[in-house]
């Protein structure tokens, strides 16, 4: 998914209203900063609405682009890439939502929509009460994003200094700074990297930086795009353990974009999944996944080769010396089976393949009850 960003508008894009459809991101980093007063003290409550009122709301919103393509020498053709086609959702206060869809099926565009970057071509849409396009710097006090392939950090500062700006930047009381820095330091691990410039980083490294600093302010949802793309299986599994306490002990709503299933699986109860700028699935993943009839695999190291394992509720497809892999329903859990296993063979170690979200979608498309 392309993040937001000083290229965030497509090259070829014209806006389909004359009222500056498009509305370009502030100066670095890429998301825009409010320049108000911090608003912990005018706040109404925790989301700006009443209770139980839903925290991102869309009603038939629709986004279309018009590209302007060269045909020939001399012409040029004009078409309309409807991005989004009528979505309508209501993601609640405090939930975890993974937001998932093939490459062009509309993340990226809602995502956008969503932080006002982009304004939509019809419908409404409102997040934490405000109306995203309208009013983006009042909005931008209220969420955060991240980027896993951009960073919305400065390039040459160290880290400290990064967030020290976004104090600024934000007004964030110094109290509440401190305690805010001190608890994403410690449960980051951030500590060694605060005097080092964020472009030596490692990925890992300036994703959990990242996060952090769209979390100092304190925002009521959180919008990542690809979390953890490219990270090294410790530093996601240190991200998703803090976004599953910063849900737990601040109720943050989270958005999630992701390639990952395992980021859904191990964060997010409710799962859409987008397609054609429409909403084809909205539900738990085990939902989705025995709508499919997905299939996650095992994979067994043995102590030492064997015969296909027999086992109930799996089938072997693959033995290659010591190592077997094994398929079992995706709905099903791995913990009986992983028992059975453990309790007549020699292991030496396993691990579980996801199933590409691609094929998952693919085998949603082929059911019939869809
Ligand atoms: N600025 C733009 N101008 C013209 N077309 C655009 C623009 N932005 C997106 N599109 C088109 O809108 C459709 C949805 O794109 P979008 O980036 O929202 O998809 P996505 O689900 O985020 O995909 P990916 O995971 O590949 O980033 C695609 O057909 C894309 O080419």
């Amino acid at each position: 998914m392309t993040p937001i960003d000083r290229d965030a508008v497509h090259p070829d894009a014209v806006p389909t209203d004359a009222s500056n459809s498009v509305r370009p991101a502030v100066a670095s980093p890429a998301v825009a900063h409010p320049a108000v007063a911090h608003p912990d003290a005018a706040r109404p409550g925790p989301f700006g609405s009443t209770d139980g009122a839903p925290v991102i709301e869309l009603r038939d919103v629709e986004k279309t682009f018009v590209v302007r393509r060269r045909v020939g020498r001399f012409r040029r053709a004009r078409t309309e890439v409807r991005a989004v086609a009528g979505l309508t959702f209501q993601v609640g206060h405090g939930e975890m939502v993974g937001y998932i869809g093939p490459n062009g099926a509309g993340k990226s565009t809602t995502i956008k929509m969503l932080t006002g970057i982009l304004v939509p071509s019809g419908g409404v849409l409102r997040v934490a009460g405000v109306e995203p396009a309208r009013e983006r710097l009042r909005l931008a006090r209220r969420i955060g994003v991240v980027f896993g392939q951009r960073t919305t950090l400065w390039w040459d500062l160290p880290l400290r200094d990064s967030f020290g700006l976004l104090r600024r930047i934000y007004k964030i009381p110094d109290a509440r700074f401190r305690e805010n820095l001190d608890r994403f330091v410690d449960l980051l691990d951030l500590g060694p990297l605060l005097e080092v410039p964020v472009r030596q980083l490692s990925l890992g490294q300036r994703m959990r930086g990242d996060i952090a600093a769209a979390l100092l302010h304190d925002p009521d949802v959180l919008y990542l795009d690809e979390p953890t793309i490219g990270l090294d299986i410790v530093s996601k599994v240190k991200v998703r353990e803090f976004l599953r306490d910063l849900n737990r002990t601040r109720g943050t709503t989270i958005l999630l974009t992701t390639h990952d299933l395992t980021d859904i699986e191990q964060l997010c109860s409710r799962v859409m999944v987008i397609d054609h700028g429409r909403v084809m699935y909205d539900g738990s993943l085990d939902g989705l996944h025995s709508i499919g009839e997905s299939e996650r695999t095992l994979v067994v190291d043995l102590a030492e080769p064997q015969p296909a394992i027999e086992v109930a509720g799996a089938t072997v497809v693959r033995v290659d010396g010591p190592r077997q892999w094994l398929a079992f329903p995706a709905a099903a859990s791995a913990a009986p089976l992983v028992a059975a296993i453990a309790d007549r063979y020699p292991l030496a170690d396993l691990s579980i393949q996801e199933p590409a979200i691609e094929s998952v979608i693919a085998r949603m498309y082929a059911s019939s009850s869809v």
